[in-house]
């Protein structure tokens, strides 16, 4: 805008005095008849010596009478004329009006009284210059560099919108929304004080937009009416655009890509649809050909479903409205149309104003799950199926059988299938179980078992493809799970991935997650500081998220979780990247809610954790449970035997020798791996073998090269290997179906 504010230089036409001094060649003759009173005149004045009059211009009909050369006054229509004559050369650019004038002059000295002195009379004349083909020039030029602002501002503002647009997707995707959701706030509220905010933001920009506008005085926008428009137009254009953007929110996988498609389909719904009517329009301008028109208004009016047509159309036309104007301007004419009338941008507006509330009322109105494939619930007396474990399989029954009468949530045959370009990835696969209050319930499993997808069909973020989850409420009625917040059942939810604001602090995130949960206004500095006090978050509580490390956001995520004494916890690996210290606080504060009859469900990748909190767990492969009871139980099943580490003298390859060695005296035993001089063997358990352990490696302590060496019962990480090591072979046997599924593959220690 700053460059086009640099024009040409203003040319001044001064007025010009007209007189046939002007030409300095000029001649001057005067032919009298009737003596002294000069009654009848006839004057010729000539401009140049050139005897060779211009018949032509005179008149064309006598282009050739000799006579006109020769005596021009001898010719009947000059007999017959008023009686004076001038004559003038055309190619002097003011030859007529001064001569005309002087002629004029001598009429008037003629006809003044002889008493007075006739020099103190006389018509002076003079040109005013309109310069309007200059004046034209520029305006139009002006206009063209105005229709190239209205472009700018049509690019600048779908970037605006599409950045405005892509918050609602980072909300979706880092998981505020749904925590949001658990905590009491509902759809639609949701998204009416996200358009409620959003617009307040767009509008401020629009403010911003309209002062640089006036900043520049660019006219085609300011001009009479023209800023009262453009300044509804920008405003219904976010009206219009941020639904319209909300709707397709879901269908992007995070808020980078949502904005680049916004951009673009800004781009292409606004410009690419300018250039395809601007086309017909051109030449229907140029061959005044009728169906090049009708093409333009049919084009015109199925491109105004997409607001950014009407943004840029409405510029255009403002620019084009100015261009009229300016042009006839100069004539006197006044041509400005209001851009408000309804055959200009009148049915821009109205389409702008109705899209927008068409789009945002059914933003309000419909949500996903509402649109959710119904889900195929299993009845209460499904089909227990065969499972490996007998533990899951018990487990199974219990559920199916009805006694789950103190459980507070119970999942029935749940199941998730992806499809991913026709292929259908098993993510969990028919888990059934109930978790009575007071009972913190483990989900282990390698990445990708599926733990996740179980947290999320039970926060409702993504629907099961077959099964169900139900809560039951403190009236002891079974409700479907995405019921839970009407039931008055509370859910807190530590999503893995920390659902946080970067720029409110932590005491905010408190105030306005108890703010959602109903907690009275006056005890919500009780209720957040207490939860800053228990996992020790007092340090931070007034910095912007932004400045947290990732331990301390994991602190404030479950704090957000525990907000308003929920009912069911669920805790997705919580204590990730907390460093000791704070796992043990965060612990406390996970018990001390378990004690108090919460019943939570906790993910996690620590198996101290799960001995620390759970009082049950399961460890799931490839989707389904593989095993399931108390962390003793499960050692006790699956932890058989002993764990045998030896610390060699030095790093040597000697495990071979030691391997040998223990075979011929332990038979069963099995080499787990190697690490730098640590060798792992795990030794099946049987009657007096931990006695004979003992008995072998310290007899031979020196002989093999042994620094020390340690013997312990399985621990519940080596069940968890096993297990692990069951899903990697199930992977790799998928990679490539030649490898020997029996074949052992060790983990590293
Ligand atoms: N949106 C999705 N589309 C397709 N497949 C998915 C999707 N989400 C998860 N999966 C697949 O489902 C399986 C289970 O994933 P999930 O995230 O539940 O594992 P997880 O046990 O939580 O892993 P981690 O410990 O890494 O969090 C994986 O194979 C994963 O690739």
């Amino acid at each position: 805008m700053g460059l086009f504010m640099v024009r040409p230089l203003a040319t001044e036409y001064p007025p010009l005095r007209l007189t046939p001094g002007h030409y300095q060649r000029a001649e001057t003759y005067f032919f009298s008849s009737g003596g002294d009173d000069l009654d009848l005149t006839r004057v010729l004045l000539r401009k140049f010596r050139d005897q060779d009059l211009p018949c032509a211009d005179l008149n064309p009909q006598q282009k050739n009478s000799s006579c006109w050369r020769t005596d021009p006054f001898s010719h009947p229509e000059f007999q017959d004329s008023c009686g004076c004559l001038v004559w003038y050369n055309q190619k002097g650019f003011h030859s007529l009006p001064s001569y005309l004038n002087h002629l004029n002059n001598l009429i008037l000295w003629q006809h003044l009284s002889p008493t007075v002195d006739w020099r103190q009379y006389g018509i002076t004349l003079y040109s005013h210059p309109y310069g309007g083909a200059l004046l034209n020039e520029d305006k139009i030029l002006e206009s063209i560099r105005q229709c190239g602002v209205a472009l700018c501002i049509v690019l600048g503002f779908s970037i605006l919108s599409a950045s405005i647009g892509s918050s609602v997707v980072r909300d979706r995707v880092i998981g505020a929304k749904r925590l949001q959701h658990i905590s009491g706030l509902g759809y639609r509220m949701y998204w009416f004080t996200n358009f409620l905010y959003d617009m307040l933001f767009y509008l401020v920009s629009v403010c911003l937009c309209v002062a640089v506008i006036v900043a520049f005085q660019l006219t085609a926008f300011t001009f009479r009416e023209n800023l009262a428009a453009t300044a509804l137009l920008l405003s219904l254009f976010g009206y219009a655009t941020l639904p319209w953007m909300y709707l397709m929110s879901r269908i992007f996988p995070s808020s980078d890509v949502a904005f680049i498609s916004y951009v673009s389909l800004n781009f292409i719904f606004g410009l690419c649809t300018m250039l395809i009517t601007i086309m017909p329009r051109l030449l229907a301008i140029i061959s005044k050909a009728k169906n090049l028109q009708n093409i333009y208004d049919v084009l015109k009016w199925v491109f105004t479903i997409f607001p950014q047509f009407c943004l840029g159309q409405g510029l255009i036309e403002l620019c084009y409205n100015q261009i009229k104007y300016d042009l006839t301007h100069n004539f006197g004419i006044d041509s400005y149309v209001s851009p408000f009338e309804m055959n200009f941008l009148g049915w821009i507006f109205v389409q702008l104003a109705t899209q927008g509330t068409v789009l945002l009322l059914l933003r309000v109105l419909l949500h996903w799950d509402l649109l959710r494939w119904p889900r195929g619930h299993s009845t209460l007396q499904g089909i227990v199926k065969s499972s490996k474990d007998t533990d899951v399989e018990k487990e199974e029954k219990r559920v199916f059988e009805g006694r789950t009468n103190g459980d507070i949530l119970v999942l029935y045959n749940l199941s998730k299938h992806y499809r991913r370009f026709f292929q259908n990835i098993i993510a969990v696969q028919d888990i059934s179980l109930g978790i009575p209050k007071g009972e913190c319930f483990g989900l282990l499993g390698v990445n990708g078992a599926g733990k996740s997808t179980t947290f999320k069909m039970l926060n409702g973020e993504v629907s099961p493809t077959s099964g169900h989850a139900i809560i039951r409420t403190p009236m002891g009625d079974a409700v479907d799970l995405t019921s839970a917040g009407v039931a008055g059942v509370l859910i807190g939810y530590c999503p893995q991935q920390d659902a946080l604001d970067e720029l409110l602090t932590g005491w905010e995130h408190l105030y306005y997650y108890c703010n959602l949960r109903g907690i009275p206004r006056q005890c919500i500095p009780e209720v957040a500081g207490d939860l800053i006090r228990r996992l020790h978050l007092e340090a931070h509580a007034d910095k912007p998220v932004a400045t947290y490390s990732g331990g301390t956001k994991r602190k404030l995520s479950t704090a957000l979780a525990l907000v308003g004494k929920p009912d069911i916890l669920l805790l997705d690996e919580p204590s990730s990247g907390m460093d000791p210290c704070s796992k043990r606080y965060l612990w406390q504060t996970i018990m001390k809610e378990v004690q108090e009859g919460c019943a939570a469900v906790l993910t996690s990748h620590s198996m101290e954790e799960c001995e620390a909190l759970c009082t049950r767990l399961a460890i799931m492969v490839n989707g389904s449970f593989k095993c399931l009871g108390s962390p003793q139980h499960i050692k006790n099943r699956f932890g058989d035997g002993y764990t045998v580490k030896v610390w060699l003298c030095k790093e040597a390859n000697q495990h071979c020798t030691v391997s040998d060695h223990l075979k011929l005296y332990f038979p069963g035993i099995q080499f787990k791996g190697q690490h730098l001089n640590l060798l792992e063997y795990h030794v099946p358990k049987r009657w007096g073998y931990l006695a004979d352990l003992f008995k072998v490696i310290e007899n031979n302590k020196t002989f093999w090269n042994i620094k020390h060496y340690s013997i312990n019962q399985t621990t519940l990480e080596q069940v968890f290997i096993n297990f692990a090591s069951e899903q990697q072979q199930t992977l790799q046997s998928t990679l490539d179906p030649s490898t020997d599924s029996h074949h052992t593959h060790h983990l590293p220690i």
